[in-house]
């Protein structure tokens, strides 16, 4: 008899795709003598309301993963669809186009609990075998008994999607994948927007725009700037207890610094030790964005004017302040530093304005740097 090829086709949102994903994928190929493991990321997951993230932004996270896996292959069947697409379905699609394949449906332990709902189960049951990997202790086994459905181990890290998403775990997610989706500023509706009002959600991305505009007039990656730019004021909502409680940990004498500046410090903090931006140029232009500091890179320089000048921004002379910019970063960034040293000397005094901006001020407008 002639022994057909053995493919695991392995459906899922992967939003994002992580490090489990990756193993279980391996062990189908390494382990359980699959030839091939085929990912099939979904349109829509027929039990979710929507999916967080675009289709094209799923499937390069997919090649990234697994860009150094052969017997990977990414298949866009679901996604093409433009609509919800069963298993049932898919399943059928795979087997009528290739007959002579043995497939078998990859699923986590979790997805046993609701098996017996899927679309059309009676026949999808009977048309193909179902691997399943633990995920917990805590599942229907009775649906794998009845069923005769095989249950694996692998060197599972126990995550979940929704988890890194909301920055949990991470460091045990793929570190180019976590590198994308911070490059790309993905889940920002999960991570930032519920840690601030609307208004200051706005400015956010205000500044990131506004970076990537004077980063482009000035040959950096605009990427990069807008990153530093939308991510800038991450924890400005965040309480005094927290913010103090950052500093401690980081830095604690900055806590010295007066209280509307240490913002710009725990978000440098938040973003390096628990968004795990490796980037430090993205990290510093977020330390420095407020006061600033001596020997200021482009990047720095940037993200401090853009905070400034925002397109939301509408205070006298903001239009001069703008075109300088534009004209001349550096000449630009000395007017508003200027402008900033004034105002806040006049609003709080200057022994209260603290040391860093004093310090900013001195190097570039006494030291004409
Ligand atoms: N840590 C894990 N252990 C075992 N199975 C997992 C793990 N993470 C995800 N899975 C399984 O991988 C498949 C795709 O995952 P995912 O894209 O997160 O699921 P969903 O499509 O439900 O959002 C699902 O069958 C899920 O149960």
């Amino acid at each position: 008899m002639k022994n057909n090829k053995k493919i695991a086709l392995f459906g899922g949102s992967f939003d994002p795709v992580h490090t489990d994903h990756f193993n279980m994928a391996k062990t189908c190929h390494d382990k359980l003598g699959f030839e091939e493991v085929w990912i099939i990321p979904t349109f829509l997951n027929p039990f979710k309301s929507s999916t967080k993230t675009s289709n094209e932004e799923r499937l390069n996270l997919l090649n990234l993963i697994f860009e150094n896996e052969p017997y990977i292959k990414i298949d866009k069947f679901e996604m093409n669809n433009n609509r919800v697409t069963t298993t049932y379905e898919t399943v059928s699609h795979f087997k009528e186009l290739y007959s002579d394949i043995d497939f078998s449906f990859v699923i986590g332990s979790d997805n046993l609990n609701r098996l017996e709902e899927w679309n059309n189960f009676d026949e999808l049951i009977k048309m193909i075998h179902f691997i399943v990997f633990e995920r917990s202790n805590e599942y229907k086994k009775e649906v794998a008994t009845k069923y005769h459905i095989p249950i694996y181990q692998f060197e599972n890290n126990f995550l979940s999607s929704t988890k890194l998403r909301e920055l949990k775990e991470l460091n045990l997610l793929t570190p180019k994948v976590n590198d994308y989706i911070n490059y790309h500023l993905l889940y920002l509706d999960i991570r930032v927007k519920p840690f601030m009002d609307k208004k200051r959600y706005e400015h956010c991305l205000n500044v990131g725009e506004m970076a990537a505009e004077l980063a482009k007039n000035n040959g950096i990656d605009p990427q990069r700037a807008k990153v530093a730019g939308t991510l800038h004021d991450i924890t400005k909502r965040w309480d005094n207890e927290k913010q103090i409680a950052y500093l401690r940990k980081y830095d604690k004498t900055l806590l010295i610094e007066p209280k509307p500046v240490w913002h710009s410090y725990t978000g440098a903090f938040h973003l390096k030790h628990d968004w795990l931006i490796k980037d430090e140029e993205i990290i510093n232009a977020v330390y420095n964005h407020t006061v600033g500091c001596e020997n200021m890179t482009k990047l720095d320089m940037i993200i401090f004017c853009a905070d400034k000048i925002s397109k939301e921004r509408n205070y006298e002379n903001v239009e001069y302040y703008r075109a300088e910019c534009f004209n001349n970063l550096k000449t630009g960034f000395k007017k508003l530093l200027i402008n900033q040293y004034e105002v806040a000397i006049k609003t709080h005094g200057i022994d209260a304005i603290g040391k860093k901006l004093l310090r900013t001020y001195d190097y570039y407008i006494k030291g004409d740097k």
